[in-house]
């Protein structure tokens, strides 16, 4: 088994308490190897790895890693005096969107900060040294460069992509790029949390082993029998004044393409929650998520689940929808290998946290970029429909770049 696990020849001894609100949970986080998942200040943040690992590429890698979890948190010692969804041990874990590639990972961190629903915690498992605090670093000036394909080439992949649909391959495909970013100084991820948090409040601000975004998209939360789920698809760039914005807006609104485009990705969502749920939420009329950049389609998802499932077991049945596929998945996925000239590595991958009862909260991670020192790579995509417009998803992919580029330059 090709496992990197730190500490695990002990079992685990986790404390969980109960602590008086600690205000602003970044400002906790120490700089190095910070995790987080924090929407509207409540969330959880982490640091120190008291495990982690490489899960194996494959179809049951999600099997496999709630198999792995099972076994190091069966074996722990816990004392949990809070006994919330989030308390005692958890893992962060952020996974490839192809299931072939390497590079999914989980950590077990040593220390946990938490605040949800007028509870606030701290849980340690062993003995996690007090994480020092330093002041924030800026990463000086920022240089974007091209990645995989430059704008024009990207362009004709969509127009590309256009063509199969309209030949009658499929229905809908998403198509992203990567962007570089360098900067002159190493990337201090709290900044850009803070950046993110304070800007993007309704998206789920996260950072796991060094990819940080802030993300729109739930694509699971379970707590104990119930599941919910925020679908996206469907979108509009923010307009310029309030006038331009109420026009595009409505031009959302009437838009073909973009219902089309959007019921395909609830209807993927529904197709794989309804065989695991003992009901399930009736379907509706999409409502509109408007965030600073863009404005989407949005559908929540609510259900009961029939048995045990964890959410690994949920997200491995529901990954990926087609608001990161398309629709029918299979063909769909082999025209992103064919067109897309990248691997999206964990973009566009689920990600999040997953405690030892199997509850968590894991989002699609959408809007953000993998950090690696002075480096960064940051991905946008965009669901292509039959009547798909190049220069405009063009636009719109610009536009979902909008908050890592914010994060990072400020
Ligand atoms: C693939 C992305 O967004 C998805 C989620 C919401 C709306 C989308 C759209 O309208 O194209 C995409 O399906 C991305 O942000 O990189």
């Amino acid at each position: 088994m090709s496992v990197v696990a730190l500490g695990t020849t002990q079992p685990l001894r986790v404390r969980t308490v109960a602590i008086p609100d600690p205000g602003d949970l970044l400002a906790h986080l120490p700089e190095h190897a910070p995790h987080a998942w924090i929407r509207h200040g409540e969330g959880i943040i982490a640091w120190g790895e008291a495990a982690r690992v490489n899960v194996p590429p494959g179809p049951d890698r999600f099997a496999w890693a709630r198999d792995w979890l099972a076994d190091i948190l069966g074996d722990a010692h816990i004392h949990d005096e809070v006994r919330q969804p989030g308390t005692g041990p958890l893992a962060f874990g952020s996974f490839t969107f192809d299931p072939d590639t390497p590079g999914s990972v989980l950590v077990i961190p040593r220390a946990i900060l938490a605040r949800r629903d007028g509870h606030a915690w701290y849980t340690t498992i062993g003995d996690p040294t007090p994480a020092a605090v330093t002041p924030l670093r800026h990463p000086g000036t920022i240089r974007y460069s091209d990645a995989a394909l430059t704008a024009p080439q990207w362009q004709r992949a969509v127009a590309h992509a256009v063509t199969r649909i309209n030949a009658g391959h499929l229905e809908k495909v998403v198509l992203a790029r990567d962007l570089n970013a360098t900067a002159e100084h190493p990337i201090d991820v709290r900044l850009l949390l803070h950046r993110l948090h304070q800007r993007y409040p309704e998206c789920y601000t996260f950072s796991c082993a060094g990819l940080v975004g802030a993300t729109p998209e739930l694509l699971i939360r379970h707590i104990g029998d119930s599941v919910h789920s925020l679908v996206l698809a469907g979108t509009i760039s923010r307009g310029s004044s309030p006038s331009d914005d109420d026009a595009r807006t409505a031009a959302l609104l009437t838009s073909d393409k973009d219902r089309h485009e959007h019921a395909c990705a609830v209807q993927s969502v529904r197709d794989a929650l309804a065989p695991l749920c003992k009901e399930l939420s009736p379907p509706r009329d999409p409502e509109l998520l408007t965030l600073p950049n863009v404005v989407h389609f949005a559908t929540p998802i609510t259900g009961r689940l029939a048995d045990g499932a964890s959410a690994l077991d949920v997200i491995a049945a529901l990954h990926p929808t087609a608001a990161v596929g398309g629709t029918p998945t299979t063909t769909a996925l082999t025209l992103i290998r064919e067109l897309e000239g990248m691997d999206r590595d964990r973009y566009a991958g689920p990600v999040g946290w997953i405690d030892a009862r199997g509850d968590g909260e894991w989002g699609i991670a959408l809007r953000c970029g993998h950090i690696d020192g002075t480096h960064a790579r940051l991905f946008a995509g965009c669901g292509i429909m039959a009547d798909s417009d190049p220069a405009a998803e063009l636009a719109e992919a610009q536009a979902k770049l909008r908050p890592m580029r914010y994060a990072l330059e400020g």
